[in-house]
């Protein structure tokens, strides 16, 4: 599977969530706030910024699933305002992870109040940043995805 393919995934995903819970009106700024929850929850799970604790990050599992949470949203705001990759942006570059996660949760604010491509791009090379130094491959993104794709419609099925 082509990492572009996961905007097709994700459209249809969002149209069969929109339906199965009647919404009919605009959620952008919805899909917005429920990014940066995501990203924060991974920020939790990988622990990075607890300088008070010794216990040591969640399962690398738990940390891709989180992530590929974020990339739902992403994909689908990218969706909301007709723009696409046309490949996943490959940023090999070492970063202290707070400091990375202040600054996607900062590239993630701006493009919602202001969702012009270059801001929507400028979020996703942020988040390859964060694969890199999480130790994900796109591979792994990619098969992550398409395993909690189907998990939420599952949930939607099941009355979640
Ligand atoms: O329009 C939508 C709405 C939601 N999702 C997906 C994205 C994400 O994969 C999941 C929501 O995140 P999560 O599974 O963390 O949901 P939750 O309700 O916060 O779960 P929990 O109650 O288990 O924490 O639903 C979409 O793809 N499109």
């Amino acid at each position: 599977m082509k990492f572009q393919e996961l905007f097709n995934m994700q459209a249809q995903l969002d149209s069969f969530i929109q339906q199965n819970q009647h919404i009919d009106r605009d959620v952008f700024l919805e899909k917005g706030l429920a990014l940066t929850i995501e990203l924060a929850e991974l920020a939790n799970e990988t622990r990075c910024f607890k300088y008070w604790s010794t216990k040591g990050p969640s399962e690398r599992e738990v940390l891709l699933e989180e992530f590929v949470d974020s990339i739902h949203f992403l994909l689908s705001l990218g969706n909301e305002k007709g723009y696409r990759l046309n490949a996943w942006p490959e940023m090999k570059k070492k970063e202290n992870l707070t400091t990375w996660f202040l600054k996607t949760q900062e590239a993630i604010l701006s493009f919602i109040h202001d969702p012009s491509e270059d801001h929507y791009l400028k979020v996703w090379e942020y988040y390859s940043v964060l694969a890199y130094n999480l130790g994900f491959t796109l591979d792994d993104i990619i098969q992550a995805y398409i395993e909690k794709n189907e998990k939420n419609y599952e949930r939607q099925r099941n009355g979640y």
